[in-house]
């Protein structure tokens, strides 16, 4: 479970987070909309340790984030626009080396069921991913979260720049994230797809949580409305 409580950041007398309280349970996935600047990667690398708050907590399974923290880091995966991986591996190869990185060694049959499971077509286990397609490469993103075995992933706009075919594919795997009691908190700024992926939908404006709201009680039209009246 994530949390964020009353949770501040200061960038000398800017305030790029103000007072932000939320959680996200085990099985939950939380879309964070909101403009640019609102917020939205300050709160993820807040949760990601890259960066300590000005005040406020945030807390991984009832404990407290410390920047740099390898004990609750162990739990996280991290899916950003571009995930970032080595060119020059194939696709087995990197998710065996970051497996690894996170203390895991599996055989070829479990590295290969886990590439497939996100979607992976299986002529692209081999090859390497300097040919890959931005949503090909999410793929193996994903597939490297699921091999770590973390139960919280932290994606900062995933969907950007896919075609509507992969966004949907994407929006499956993370359906299934869900479904797996993964807690999911992604930035983003597709409204529809927050609603279509989003148990919990939040707002955010200069660094406040505005609204939060359940995906299910609103479409997207009048999410489109809420948004805009709210920013
Ligand atoms: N390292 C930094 N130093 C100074 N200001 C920063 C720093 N990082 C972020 N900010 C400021 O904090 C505010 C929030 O930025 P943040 O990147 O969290 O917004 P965002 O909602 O993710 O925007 P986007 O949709 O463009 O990614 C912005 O005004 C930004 O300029």
């Amino acid at each position: 479970m994530l949390q964020a409580i009353s949770l501040s950041k200061h960038y000398q007398s800017h305030v790029a987070l103000d007072n932000l309280n939320l959680e996200v349970k085990p099985g939950q996935i939380f879309c964070l909309l909101g403009q640019n600047g609102a917020g939205k990667t300050t709160t993820i690398n807040l949760f990601l340790g890259f960066t300590a708050p000005t005040s406020g907590k945030i807390m991984i399974h009832q404990k407290e984030v410390q920047p740099g923290d390898a004990e609750t880091r162990k739990h996280l995966a991290y899916i950003p626009e571009v995930v970032m991986l080595y060119s020059s591996l194939t696709a087995t190869e990197n998710l065996d080396y970051f497996s690894r990185l996170a203390g895991f060694k599996y055989d070829k049959a479990r590295l290969t069921a886990f590439l497939s499971d996100c979607g992976l077509q299986q002529e692209a286990h081999d090859k390497h991913l300097s040919g890959f397609s931005k949503g090909m490469r999410q793929k193996v993103g994903i597939a490297i979260a699921l091999a770590k075995n973390a139960d919280v992933i932290l994606m900062d706009e995933p969907t950007s720049g896919l075609d509507p075919k992969a966004t949907d594919e994407f929006t499956g795997l993370v359906r299934e994230l869900g479904r797996q009691g993964k807690s999911v908190l992604m930035a983003t700024h597709d409204i529809f797809n927050a609603v279509n992926v989003g148990a919990r939908i939040g707002i955010m404006r200069k660094g406040q949580l505005v609204h939060t709201l359940n995906a299910g009680d609103i479409n997207a039209r009048d999410l489109q409305e809420l948004y805009l009246q709210t920013i």
